[in-house]
């Protein structure tokens, strides 16, 4: 039987564009996440354009929030599939607030969909992985999973703490045969900043110059998958010199990083950025 990949967040920008990498690929069953059906139809139909069956793809909304629902939501996928190979946990929202004007309540949100729902399918499906010796659990984190990001300091917290529950996760289960991988995208095109949380946490609804003029994110799924299929452990992706040279900055020289982000934020500050 062909493998299994469960693509959350697959109605829109990087997970539609993964799931129309595998289906371009061929060789592999899909299951597709998101809230929104009528979205998640128009991606299976792209994948059947690129050749795959009806029945290799399964459109199965979900809300990572609703972690309630997700024991279920792998018994769908097991009865329907009969088993998951790889499951990307790409789900996501960011954000565009300074933290002074930020509720309270906008940093559980982001918590609660960037971090507590990968979790909770995580650990849903992990009892079937760790059944069968085999298996492997993805996370888009990102850039500012490694580096913490002005008007994102909710964003920035949601990254951090998957880059840091998958690499503990890793150690955990990597001798039953499972592999984990975490993504640490750069600016990729897509809806990530239209949809992301203002202060008051409400959609922000722009499309701003970082995210147009990012890497396309066909090209993006193109080099992440390639790397998936690899086995490799954590998978910078972007084509912006200056934000990939962040995470070597990090590693390297974090005080001359914060010295920079500093002054760049004060720029932005004066300019009234927001
Ligand atoms: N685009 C970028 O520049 C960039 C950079 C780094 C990381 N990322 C991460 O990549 C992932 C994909 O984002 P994108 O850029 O494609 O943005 P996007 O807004 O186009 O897609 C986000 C996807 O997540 C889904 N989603 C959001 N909340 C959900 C919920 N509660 N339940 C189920 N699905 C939900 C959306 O429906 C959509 O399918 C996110 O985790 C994002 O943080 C994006």
């Amino acid at each position: 039987m062909s493998e299994v990949i469960w693509i959350t967040g697959a109605s829109s920008g990087i997970g539609e564009a993964f799931a129309k990498e595998f289906a371009r690929l061929g060789g592999y069953r899909l299951v597709l996440s998101a809230r929104r059906e009528p979205e998640l139809e128009r991606v299976k139909a792209q994948c059947l354009n690129q050749g795959l069956d009806s029945d290799d793809v399964l459109v199965l909304p979900l809300d990572v929030t609703d972690t309630d629902s997700h024991t279920d939501k792998v018994k769908t996928v097991l009865d329907t599939m009969g088993q998951v190979d790889m499951l990307i946990n790409n789900a996501g929202v960011s954000q565009r607030s300074w933290c002074v004007d930020t509720d309270l309540e906008v940093y559980r949100r982001i918590f609660e969909i960037d971090v507590y729902g990968q979790i909770s399918l995580t650990k849903a499906v992990l009892p079937h992985m760790r059944g069968r010796q085999s298996g492997h659990l993805v996370v888009t984190s990102s850039v500012a999973g490694k580096v913490g990001a002005p008007l994102r300091t909710g964003y920035s917290m949601a990254k951090h703490a998957v880059m840091g529950f998958f690499d503990a996760l890793r150690c955990e289960i990597a001798h039953e045969g499972i592999s984990v991988s975490t993504i640490t995208p750069g600016s990729i095109q897509s809806q990530v900043s239209v949809n992301a949380m203002r202060a008051d946490g409400e959609a922000f609804g722009i499309m701003d110059d970082q995210i147009e003029n990012g890497m396309d994110a066909d090209r993006c799924a193109q080099e992440v998958v390639a790397k998936l299929l690899a086995k490799q452990r954590e998978i910078p992706v972007g084509e912006s010199a200056m934000e990939m040279g962040l995470l070597e900055m990090k590693r390297s020289n974090p005080e001359a990083l914060f010295d920079m982000l500093e002054g760049m934020t004060a720029n932005l500050r004066a300019q009234g950025v927001y």
